[in-house]
């Protein structure tokens, strides 16, 4: 299935959900507010749960024709039948992704503040770059800084879509978009929030504005 790369991009965590069931319930409230993608992120080695919970997202994404992407691990996206897998500087190698994911998947790759990192992954292949973190993390509070000019930057010298990550909330997104982002990718903003549909809504209306 092709996909639409832009758009809100939310991202799953072990701490604002803390089980499989409000994983569920909160990933479905962002989809119906307007996320158009989903990425499991969960740092943990179990296993079990891991591919139990990925599963499960999964089936939720494609009732919802939505991609889910698996952070890190693209064995796992593999084993589960998911549309990708987002990959870090030390997540695996491009090709190797795209032989266990195939032609159709989608590969995301985190280019920090490098465009050098950005140009490299696009010659591998990568389907977005993403850069960050733009604001201060909650999440990830070590997240190397990035600049909002790098957005501009690479929209101009890379032919791919580009999500921007990192502190990302309704109240600065628009400067984000309009400095070139095609997606932006929201944990703590989005899914701390009590009402995750109406935060989805707001995100989305910035882009519906741009489109
Ligand atoms: C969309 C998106 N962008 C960046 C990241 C960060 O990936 P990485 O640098 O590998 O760090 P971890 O998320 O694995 O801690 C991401 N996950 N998603
Ligand atoms: C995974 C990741 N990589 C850079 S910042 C970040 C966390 C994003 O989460 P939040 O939206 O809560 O800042
Ligand atoms: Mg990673």
């Amino acid at each position: 299935m092709q996909y639409q790369l832009q758009g809100l991009y939310g991202i799953t965590d072990a701490e604002l959900m803390p089980s499989t069931e409000v994983m569920l319930k909160k990933v479905e409230q962002s989809i119906k507010g307007g996320a158009k993608i989903i990425q499991y992120r969960d740092k943990s080695s179990d296993l079990q749960k891991r591919v139990e919970q990925a599963s499960a997202v999964n089936h939720l994404c494609q009732n919802h024709k939505i991609p889910l992407l698996i952070n890190d691990d693209a064995g796992l996206a593999a084993g589960i039948g998911a549309a990708g897998v987002h990959l870090g500087q030390s997540d695996g190698a491009i090709p190797e992704a795209r032989e266990m994911l195939g032609e159709q998947a989608i590969i995301g790759v985190t280019c920090h503040d490098s465009l050098a990192f950005a140009l490299q992954a696009a010659a591998e292949g990568a389907d977005y770059i993403a850069f960050g973190a733009f604001f201060p993390s909650k999440t990830k509070p070590n997240a190397t800084p990035a600049p909002l000019e790098l957005l501009m930057q690479a929209k101009h010298e890379v032919n791919l879509p580009i999500v921007a990550i990192g502190g990302i909330s309704v109240d600065n997104a628009a400067q984000i978009i309009d400095a070139g982002a095609d997606m932006v990718a929201v944990i703590h903003a989005l899914y701390a929030q009590n009402n995750i549909k109406a935060t989805a809504q707001q995100f989305h209306q910035q882009f519906s504005n741009r489109i």
